[in-house]
């Protein structure tokens, strides 16, 4: 009776610590937490050890991405979280990434399943395209600078997008989707798709709110993961004059001190209310449990107000070394 009593008090703790991100609903019926963990620039070697901690503390979406170069690890930390009991797979959503030197429609099913191997998993929750632009493989990626010397080719992301439907109907991705698509993207690619993308990942923090897009995708039914929602302060490219958020700055300071909270959780907050999923990146155990510590207040709509006055259309991951290529994303199109 004891021990009965006693695992459930730790089960308990682990789970219901704080409380839990709700789930959204995607368009085939998936049930996806809307709050997840970003992993680009965790360190193999640091993000085994977060991403447990993740878990112990109630994330249950994991984002990753073959590119990062992390995703052994990753597989590692979730393996050993669903041993010890802390979750069952089926409460885990994760999500990874197929890279740009992939697109040729017979290349994308094989490299779903290497990263399948890599997270030692044996199905996705979701699998992405991570960006519409095919890149030429040139042998090694940098995961910190990976459109240095980039070469793009003329692969069609409709045709990528078939190895991705392909990917779904093997079972090997309960869901699949985009990131870093336009609004025209995601039309046609709506237009000729015989699986729906259930979620487009787009940057969204305060610098860069997104509100036409988001507004564009919820009308298709596709949901926005909100990538960079903190600004991505520690981008490699960034250059001295480029524009960083700082959440030192006093108006939000100011509405964090009304709330009793930080002003990092205010800005994930707004980005949850924007009405999408936002996945900050941390490695630090005190961050990744301030970071998921927002669904017990609420912003009002003056302090919405004051957050929107941040939106300078800047954007912080901008992939420009590809900006020639056709199929770039954030040109020649309002949003
Ligand atoms: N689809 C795509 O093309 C892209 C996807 N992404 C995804 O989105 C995730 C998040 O974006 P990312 O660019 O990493 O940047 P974020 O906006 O999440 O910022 C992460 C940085 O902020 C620090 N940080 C985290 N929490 C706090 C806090 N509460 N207060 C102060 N600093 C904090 C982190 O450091 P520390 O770890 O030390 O806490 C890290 O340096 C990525 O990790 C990746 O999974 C990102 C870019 C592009
Ligand atoms: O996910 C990502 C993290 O940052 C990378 C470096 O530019 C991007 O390519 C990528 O989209």
């Amino acid at each position: 009776m004891y021990r009965r009593a006693k695992i459930y008090k730790i089960r308990h703790f682990s789970t219901c610590v704080r409380n839990m991100p709700p789930k959204i609903c995607l368009n085939n019926g998936v049930k996806c937490p809307q709050f997840g963990l970003g992993t680009w620039l965790s360190a193999p070697g640091e993000v085994q050890k977060a991403v447990k901690h993740a878990i112990d503390v109630g994330y249950r979406f994991i984002d990753c991405a073959w590119l990062y170069g992390n995703e052994k690890e990753i597989g590692t930390a979730i393996n050993e979280k669903i041993c010890d009991g802390t979750v069952k797979r089926e409460e885990l959503f994760i999500g990874t990434k197929l890279w740009n030197t992939f697109h040729e429609k017979d290349q994308v099913v094989p490299a779903c399943k290497d990263s399948l191997k890599n997270l030692n998993l044996e199905y996705l929750d979701l699998y992405l395209i991570h960006w519409p632009v095919a890149q030429k493989n040139l042998g090694k990626v940098d995961k910190n600078l990976p459109f240095k010397d980039a070469v793009y080719t003329d692969v069609d992301y409709i045709e990528t997008w078939e190895g991705m439907e392909q990917c779904s109907k093997l079972g090997l991705a309960k869901c699949i989707g985009v990131s870093n698509f336009n609004s025209k993207q995601l039309e046609k690619l709506l237009s000729c798709s015989k699986i729906k993308p259930v979620m487009n990942q787009v940057e969204v923090n305060p610098l860069l709110n997104q509100k036409p897009l988001i507004k564009f995708c919820k009308d298709r039914d596709v949901f926005v993961t909100a990538y960079s929602p903190l600004g991505s302060p520690k981008r490699p490219w960034a250059k001295p004059g480029d524009v960083i958020f700082s959440l030192e700055d006093p108006k939000l300071v100011k509405i964090a001190k009304k709330h009793g909270k930080t002003p990092g959780q205010v800005v994930l907050r707004y980005i949850f209310q924007l009405g999408t999923v936002p996945i900050p990146k941390s490695v630090n155990p005190k961050r990744l449990e301030e970071n998921i510590d927002i669904f017990d207040f609420e912003l009002c709509p003056e302090d919405l107000e004051v957050l929107d006055c941040f939106n300078c259309n800047e954007r912080a991951v901008h992939a420009e070394e590809l900006k020639d290529s056709k199929y770039y994303p954030f040109k020649g199109v309002e949003f």
